[in-house]
C-alpha cells in the first residue's frame, strides 16, 4: 500500500492504540497518578465512526465523557522502532475522541478489570478526515479543542504531553509491531466532562481541522 491510498485508514481494520493519562493536568483532574511510563490500551476498529454518524451511548452507561487526542497514523510498520527513526513511520494525522464510559472504567479501576467496555464499545472513537504529515510540521505543538453545544471545555496543546510521540511509537513498537494504517490516540488533556443523548460536539486543531458529531442513545 502507498501513502496515497492511506487516506481511509478506518477502513482498513487496524489497530487503534491508546495511550492514557499523557497530560499530567488531565491526570490530576481525575486524581490519577502522574504516570513514569505510557499506560496503553486498544480500542478495535469497529470503533471508528466519521461524521455524519452519531456517537452512541452504550445501553450500560450513564456517564460518557469526551476525550479529545491528537491521532497519529503509522505509514511504515516496524517493530522496535528507534526514536531517532519514529517519524519516519509516520503517514499523517487525525483529530479524533477517545469517548470513555467513565462510569464503566471506575468500576474496573476499582475491581482491577480492563477498561474494555468503558472504552473500545461501537462509535467510541470518532476520527476526523486524514491529515497529512506535511500538514501539522511540528506535531508537539499542536492545539487541541472541544466544544459541547457551543461551550468550551477543552483547550490544551500537545506541547503538555508527558511522553513525546517519538518516545511513543518506539515504545509501543517495542511490545507491538505497528502497521501501516494503525492509529495512535496520544492521550487527552484536561477538562473532560460528560456528554448527553441530542448534545452535539465540536472539536478542533486550531489552524488545520474541525469536525462535528452528534451524540445518540444505543437503541434497545
Ligand atoms: C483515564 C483515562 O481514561 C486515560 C485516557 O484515556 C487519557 O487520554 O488520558
Ligand atoms: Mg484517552
Amino acid at each position: 500500500m502507498t501513502t496515497r491510498n492511506i487516506t481511509r485508514f478506518w477502513e482498513w481494520g487496524r489497530k487503534i492504540i491508546c495511550v492514557g493519562r499523557n497530560y499530567a493536568d488531565h491526570a490530576k483532574e481525575l486524581k490519577n497518578a502522574i504516570p513514569t511510563e505510557p499506560i496503553l490500551f486498544l480500542k478495535p476498529p469497529s470503533a471508528y465512526v466519521r461524521e455524519g454518524s452519531s456517537i452512541l451511548v452504550p445501553l450500560y452507561s450513564s456517564n460518557l465523557h469526551h476525550e479529545v487526542e491528537l491521532g497519529v497514523v503509522i505509514g511504515k510498520g516496524g517493530t522496535a522502532i528507534p526514536q531517532s527513526a519514529a517519524m519516519e513511520h509516520v503517514a499523517g494525522y487525525a483529530l479524533c475522541l477517545d469517548m470513555t464510559a467513565r462510569d464503566v472504567q471506575d468500576v474496573c479501576k476499582s475491581k482491577g478489570l480492563p477498561w474494555t467496555l468503558a472504552k473500545a464499545f461501537n462509535t467510541s472513537c470518532p476520527v476526523s478526515d486524514f491529515i497529512p504529515k506535511e500538514r501539522i510540521p511540528d506535531p508537539g505543538n499542536v492545539k487541541l479543542w472541544l466544544k459541547v453545544n457551543d461551550q468550551l471545555r477543552q483547550n490544551g496543546c500537545t506541547s503538555q504531553m508527558i511522553f513525546s510521540i517519538p518516545y511513543l511509537i518506539s515504545y509501543i513498537s517495542e511490545f507491538i509491531t505497528l502497521e501501516e494504517g494503525d492509529l495512535i490516540l496520544t492521550g487527552t488533556p484536561k477538562g473532560v466532562s460528560a456528554v448527553q443523548e441530542h448534545d452535539e460536539l465540536q472539536a478542533g486543531i486550531e489552524d488545520v481541522v474541525t469536525m462535528t458529531f452528534r451524540v445518540d442513545r444505543q437503541e434497545q
